[in-house]
């Protein structure tokens, strides 16, 4: 079937605030009457969020690179199908926490599998659909850590608890694909306040679906 909605996806290393702020912008967007979804990865739907607690399970250290790049490309198969591409569809706007791009930027860049690979299975995963716009919420990565150390409840996983450098080569792998990908990924500086941030975001998304419109 032919796709009529919009695809949005929110990148960034941890603590960056793209939960938080699309949120909040996802709210924005419905009180002027858009119909959208909101949903996460690795999660969204049942399937998807039991993988999501196998991989970021903090007693599975011994997960090997690739077993959790795959179980990423799982989850997100399932997400896509059972949720993604029937609110597409459905011509609604679907706000995505995480999509490809955390996985090139996780398992292809800070875990060294290669992005190309990465790729490779996520395009088996995902086929053709591919996120209209990924707004990356860039931060240097201890601001973000620090942040979530700070404020946040939510208790840490197995990724968040990885080495400050692994979360450096995130950050480093997002930027690189900013330069391999400038027409779909607009880099907004997550290290500004809330609400300069969630202006920014907002702007972004209104520019897009004005477009879209
Ligand atoms: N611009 C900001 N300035 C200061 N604190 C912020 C800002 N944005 C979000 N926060 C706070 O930082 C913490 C992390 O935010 P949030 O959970 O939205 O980040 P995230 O990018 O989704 O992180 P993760 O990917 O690790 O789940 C929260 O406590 C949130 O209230
Ligand atoms: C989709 C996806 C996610 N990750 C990592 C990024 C985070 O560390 C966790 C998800 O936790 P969050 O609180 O929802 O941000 O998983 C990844 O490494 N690869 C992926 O494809």
């Amino acid at each position: 079937m032919q796709k009529k909605g919009y695809f949005i996806s929110s990148e960034g290393p941890e603590g960056a605030g793209k939960t938080t702020v699309m949120q909040l912008l996802g709210e924005r967007l419905v009180k002027e009457g858009y119909d959208v979804v909101m949903t996460r990865e690795p999660g969204g739907i049942k399937i998807s969020e039991k993988i999501r607690s196998i991989i970021l399970d903090n007693e599975h250290t011994m997960m090997d690179s690739r077993t959790e790049a795959l179980l990423y490309a799982a989850a997100r198969r399932q997400h896509l199908v059972e949720k993604i591409q029937p609110s597409l569809e459905a011509g609604k706007i679907v706000i995505c926490d995480r999509f490809i791009d955390s996985s090139l930027a996780y398992q292809g860049y800070a875990r060294g599998i290669g992005v190309e690979e990465i790729l490779s299975i996520n395009q088996f995963a995902i086929g053709q659909t591919m996120p209209d716009k990924t707004l990356l919420f860039d931060i240097e990565p201890s601001l973000g850590l620090k942040r979530i150390n700070a404020h946040s409840t939510r208790e840490k996983n197995r990724l968040d608890v990885e080495s400050l450098y692994f979360h450096q080569k995130v950050r480093e792998g997002y930027l690189s694909l900013v330069e391999q990908y400038p027409e779909r990924i607009q880099v907004i500086d997550a290290s500004k306040s809330l609400e300069e941030v969630l202006e920014e975001a907002y702007k972004m998304v209104k520019m897009e679906l004005g477009i879209f419109r």
